[in-house]
């Protein structure tokens, strides 16, 4: 999978912003990966704006992965899906939706992780790195100790996720992130394309 700065929309955290303005935005400041995550939403609804968002990211290429949703992503052609560990498993996702299509699985300790790659996923959602107010369930930080032991442990890409901003970014990846994924620190800032663009210089200095 080609990492960088991965961003998940949210339009309860920015109001009057939607999730196609966020992604539209975001990918003009170059986030590479861009997940649709919306609890609220009915299906016709999300598969709407999924549609769009498909099309954005294929303008800028860009992969495009549906939170939760298999249906959705399936019948719009994303790139790939977001599951949890209360989601549908992985094995049931991955008898409907083969290779190339992307598997993304959320962990909170290494056994989970190891699990996970040993599943089929494609990559790993490691956190809550940091404490946030994003996610109300999603448990106590696990630090960049956790990011750093299932580096360790396993080989498929780690996306790290939860708290992460511009100050802490730097730490995350040096303990072996190989991509960030943020909701607050992008889509709370009045400029999400130059927030953006901060996270992916920050992720890819060289460019
Ligand atoms: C990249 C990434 N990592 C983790 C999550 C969290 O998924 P999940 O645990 O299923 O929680 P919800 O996002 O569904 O509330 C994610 N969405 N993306
Ligand atoms: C969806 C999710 N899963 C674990 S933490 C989190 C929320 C991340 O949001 P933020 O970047 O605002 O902390
Ligand atoms: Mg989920």
């Amino acid at each position: 999978m080609d990492c960088g700065l991965y961003i998940i929309t949210d339009e309860v955290l920015a109001p009057g912003c939607s999730h196609i303005q966020i992604a539209k935005e975001s990918l003009s400041g170059g986030a590479k990966i861009v997940q649709l995550r919306d609890k609220r939403r009915s299906g016709a609804e999300l598969f709407a704006i999924a549609n769009v968002i498909r099309s954005l990211c294929t303008e800028n290429s860009a992969k495009f992965i549906v939170n939760d949703r298999l249906d959705i992503a399936l019948a719009t052609c994303a790139d790939g899906v977001h599951l949890g560990q209360d989601d549908l498993p992985l094995s049931a996702a991955r008898a409907l939706a083969p290779r190339p299509f992307i598997i993304g699985v959320s962990v909170g300790t290494v056994e989970e992780a190891v699990i996970a790659e040993k599943g089929g996923a494609d990559y790993l959602g490691v956190g809550p790195v940091y404490p946030t107010g994003t996610k109300a369930d999603a448990g106590p930080a696990v630090g960049t100790a956790l990011v750093s032991s299932i580096r360790e442990k396993t080989t498929v890409p780690i996306v790290a996720i939860g708290g992460i901003n511009l100050s802490n970014a730097k730490d995350v990846l040096a303990a072996g992130a190989d991509s960030i994924a943020v909701i607050s620190a992008v889509i709370c800032s009045p400029d999400i394309a130059a927030a953006s663009r901060k996270f992916v210089r920050l992720i890819n200095p060289q460019d």
